[in-house]
């Protein structure tokens, strides 16, 4: 028999099949009526993974990836080329493939976030810090650290981010939602692989 798929409240538009890979918390998921929508791009190549420091607004003095809100009538990938290749962020050319989509809530927040999730494996143009995100490299295997190229700095990141930041760099398609409390702390989480068409 087949198992039933059960999906958190929000992470709607899902199709593929579930593998559920990490959950936790409270019983309850946090309820929202408005949901605002938005993109997260990562450049991974050469065990090495690029991120951004967040130089101001949400989710200030932590590495992300690159991406923000959508604009009126933009679909998500049109968004996500804005955020990255246009160069508002980073100064990046790349072909962007979704990889994921992530809801996140907050008590202090008066919305939900609806995340695609993007990653490219080659880019073009010059990375650059803007003046909302610093670029760093960094590695993603034990032999590709050094230095300049730190592990994945995971205490300066959101919390529920080592739940899925695996699952992109080994390339694999993902769906989750994170419940945060008012004290900033993760009150639920549920992440699972998917596979997008
Ligand atoms: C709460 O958990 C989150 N985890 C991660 N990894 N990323 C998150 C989380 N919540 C939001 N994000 C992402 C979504 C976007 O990529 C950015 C936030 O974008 P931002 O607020 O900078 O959006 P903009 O359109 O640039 O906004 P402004 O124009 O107001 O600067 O974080």
């Amino acid at each position: 028999m087949v198992p039933p798929r059960t999906l958190p409240p929000g992470l709607t538009g899902i199709a593929g099949p579930i593998k559920e890979t990490h959950s936790g918390g409270v019983e309850d998921w946090l309820e929202f009526d408005t949901v605002k929508y938005y993109t997260n791009a990562f450049i991974v190549e050469d065990s090495r993974i690029l991120l951004g420091y967040k130089k101001r607004g949400f989710g200030q003095d932590m590495y992300n990836g690159f991406g923000g809100k959508l604009e009126p009538g933009e679909t998500a990938a049109q968004a996500a080329v804005r955020e990255l290749e246009a160069r508002e962020e980073a100064g990046i050319v790349a072909p962007l493939k979704k990889c994921g989509v992530l809801y996140f809530t907050s008590e202090n927040k008066d919305h939900a976030f609806y995340i695609d999730v993007f990653i490219a494996k080659e880019y073009t143009g010059n990375i650059s810090e803007t003046d909302e995100m610093r670029p760093k490299w960094f590695a993603t295997t034990a032999e590709s650290e050094s230095a300049d190229q730190p592990p994945i700095p995971y205490s300066l990141m959101w919390e529920e981010d080592i739940y899925w930041i695996p699952l992109l760099l080994a390339d694999k398609s993902f769906v989750g939602r994170a419940d945060f409390g008012a004290d900033g702390n993760m009150r639920k989480w549920w992440f699972a692989e998917t596979q997008f068409d």
